[in-house]
């Protein structure tokens, strides 16, 4: 398989505050990684590393063989995010929302228009489309930042804790809607603490403690939930989070 993703010996401080130490990792494309870990372990810094969204302190990331620190540009066309920030425009409705985003990506306008219509169908906000985001509840926000996230059909797509703020409805939707997209084309980063739904979903688990990978391992080597739970605690029990 190809690597679409790699870090070489990622560190990052705030000030004199280590945050991560060290990270190599190497992401194979088709790959769901879930990335586990207590609070404070540097999982959300990692991922704003890995989206072009905040720079190491040392090291470098690649996208698809492109350093990130070179060309941050062209990285950018290639990955999408969603995570606790929705951002989207209150003052403008769903699908002006949709086909703002998808414009700036250089979507030509029939397409555009068909992928509006399919991802606002897939988050179920197909009826809401010409309503303001501003009446929107925090749920259909972030309904709609996981539409707007996928508009470019990214190749490589980070999810941070994207469950936040979802009922149990909209959550098996977002399951639904990450299950369909086609692990070729799409390979999958998330932070969550939802360790029985990242058995469920996942290839491949790393636990993150005290900025460093302390496990790393595909999802088929595991045999349950409740192994991936015993694994976690013995790999953070020894730690304090910060
Ligand atoms: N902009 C910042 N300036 C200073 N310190 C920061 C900044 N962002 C994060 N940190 C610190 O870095 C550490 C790791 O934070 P991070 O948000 O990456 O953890 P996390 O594993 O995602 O935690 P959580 O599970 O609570 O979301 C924490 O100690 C946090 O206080």
């Amino acid at each position: 398989m190809d690597s679409i993703l790699s870090l070489s010996n990622v560190s990052k401080s705030y000030g004199n505050f280590p945050v991560l130490n060290d990270i190599d990792l190497d992401i194979k494309k088709g790959e769901f990684v879930a990335i586990l870990g207590p609070n404070g372990a540097g999982k959300t810094t990692l991922v704003k590393i890995m989206s072009t969204l905040s720079s190491p302190s040392e090291g470098s990331v690649e996208i698809s063989g492109h350093n990130v620190a070179d060309d941050s540009a062209s990285v950018r066309s290639m990955i999408g995010v969603i995570s606790h920030e929705t951002h989207l425009y209150n003052d403008l409705t769903a699908e002006e929302n949709l086909r703002f985003f998808g414009k700036m990506y250089g979507i030509g306008s029939d397409d555009l228009e068909n992928r509006i219509d399919e991802l606002l169908e897939q988050v179920e906000l197909i009826g809401r489309a010409d309503d303001r985001v501003s009446t929107f509840s925090r749920g259909m926000k972030q309904r709609l930042s996981i539409a707007r996230s996928l508009i470019h059909e990214p190749q490589l797509l980070f999810l941070d804790e994207p469950y936040t703020g979802l009922d149990q409805h909209a959550s098996l939707t977002f399951d639904k809607v990450l299950e369909e997209l086609d692990p070729q084309d799409t390979t999958r980063v998330m932070v969550t603490h939802d360790i029985t739904n990242t058995f469920k979903i996942c290839s491949r688990v790393l636990i993150l403690n005290g900025g460093r990978i302390v496990f790393d391992s595909p999802m088929s080597d595991i045999g349950s939930a409740e192994e991936l739970k015993e694994i976690y605690l013995s790999k953070v029990s020894n730690h304090i989070s910060v």
